[in-house]
């Protein structure tokens, strides 16, 4: 197990290349399971996701082989194979297995995610999307059994609008009988990139990207090559980094529209932000605006990105209310930037952040994925050494994240941790 240390203050210059999504790559790599024939991933992230997910697809009779970059899924000698727990509890994307199961065999056993703990992310969407399309759906000790005679297209309304649901019906009902509308869909990039690899296969699916999505099931898909899209989650946090160090960055492979929302919210901070085709340059400045943030679904501000530039709030002019209307209790970062002298609250759905504070270097845990992201900005901006354990949170999501950042000039490196050490940061 691994720790991360890092030196404030150290101001960041050059560029810095984005992986592909994470939250597509969750998603592309099981929609492959219903092909007939290999699939190819080109740029898929090197995170412990996609290696997770890559030893389920192995689990189930498919093979997996990466080499960092580019992944060849061959998933003809699959069988529907149990998975009731393991592996699935390390991530939240080992619900798509579900889907595409469903799909290609009408039955799986599935246990129920793990993932970030973000306050209830129940999966009840999902489960009445694939009883539409005509499966009989049980939760036995914590596994989720799917079975259907034939899968036949529905119409279905999402009661809330969720990405995971929405991927997960599209990978069910692209092998339907007949067509299927999902209704109240989610309208984040990952789904157009998930039902673009599906149409490469042979699926039939209209209006991915808007809130109505159209599937003619087909009897069969075929393997292809797809490249998958930036991860706009990974190029925003370095936008934040940047902002927070008053450096100048040029942040490489990122589609701007995918990143508006910040893009806005930084401007309205004083931050100098230019975006060309495919790279964004920031610009920092000393002094920076409160301003208040809600996050809400694509294309609104991501709740992805609310924990990260909570850190960079702690620097602004003022007060900042950040309200996370998605997840309830996605605030457990805030408790770690405290202990770096930051002046923030939780009040309810919200955080609230005065500033200008200077942070202070000190030990912290990162409980999740992106408090990780949150810890590392402040760990570059903080005066002196911040230690971060629960490292393996931020591998889930960030390819090479100490590499990338010291080569734009962040003082930055990991450490083996001591058997004390992890037993200490296990009893905390
Ligand atoms: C692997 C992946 O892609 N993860 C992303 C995905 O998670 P995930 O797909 O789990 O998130 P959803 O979009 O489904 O969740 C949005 C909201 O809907 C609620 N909900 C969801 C499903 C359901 O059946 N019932 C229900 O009530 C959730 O509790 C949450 O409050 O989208 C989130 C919201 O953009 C991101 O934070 C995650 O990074
Ligand atoms: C919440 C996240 O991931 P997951 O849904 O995989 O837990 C995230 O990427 O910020």
């Amino acid at each position: 197990m691994d720790k991360m240390k890092i030196i404030g203050g150290d101001r960041l210059r050059g560029t810095i290349k984005v992986s592909g999504a994470k939250n597509s790559a969750v998603a592309l790599i099981p929609a492959a399971i219903l092909a007939d024939s290999p699939v190819t991933i080109e740029g898929l992230p090197d995170i412990s996701d996609v290696h997770i997910l890559g030893s389920l697809i192995e689990e189930i009779g498919g093979s997996f082989s990466f080499d960092g970059k580019e992944a060849v899924i061959d998933p003809t000698n699959m069988v529907s194979m149990p998975l009731p727990n393991g592996k699935v509890k390390k991530l939240r994307a080992s619900y798509y297995l579900m889907g595409a199961m469903l799909g290609r065999f009408k039955k799986a056993v599935v246990g129920l995610p793990g993932g970030c703990h973000l306050g209830p992310r129940p999966i009840d969407q999902h489960i009445k999307g694939f009883e539409a399309l005509g499966a009989t759906v049980t939760n036995e000790q914590g596994a989720i059994y799917l079975r259907a005679e034939e899968l036949r297209g529905a119409r279905i309304f999402l009661d809330v609008v969720s990405v995971g649901a929405t991927i997960n019906i599209m990978l069910a009902a692209v092998r339907a009988k007949g067509r299927t509308i999902i209704e109240n869909a989610a309208k984040e990039p990952e789904i157009i990139d998930v039902a673009t690899l599906l149409s490469n296969m042979g699926a039939k699916i209209k209006g991915a990207g808007t809130d109505v999505i159209r599937i003619d099931g087909v009897e069969k898909l075929s393997g292809c090559r797809h490249a998958i899209i930036p991860d706009r989650i990974e190029a925003g946090t370095y936008m934040i980094a940047a902002a927070a160090t008053n450096s100048e960055v040029v942040v490489d492979n990122v589609i701007p529209q995918h990143v508006e929302s910040l893009t806005a919210k930084l401007r309205e901070m004083g931050v100098r932000v230019e975006t060309g085709e495919d790279q964004i340059l920031v610009c920092g400045t000393d002094v920076l605006k409160a301003v208040d943030v809600k996050t809400l679904v694509y294309p609104g501000f991501p709740t992805d990105l609310q924990q990260p530039f909570t850190a960079l709030l702690t620097k602004a002019n003022g007060t900042s209310v950040v309200t996370d209307t998605i997840y309830s209790a996605r605030f457990k970062h805030v408790d770690e930037l405290r202990r770096m002298n930051a002046n923030v609250k939780v009040e309810g759905r919200s955080a609230i952040v005065t500033g200008p504070v200077k942070l202070q270097g000190a030990k912290v845990k990162a409980s999740d994925l992106r408090a990780g992201a949150a810890l590392v900005i402040a760990g570059l901006m903080a005066e002196g050494v911040t230690e971060i354990t629960g490292v393996e949170h931020i591998d889930r999501g960030y390819s090479n994240l100490v590499e990338k950042l010291s080569d734009i000039g962040a003082t930055i490196w990991r450490e083996k941790m001591t058997d004390e050490e992890i037993e200490q940061v296990k009893n905390a």
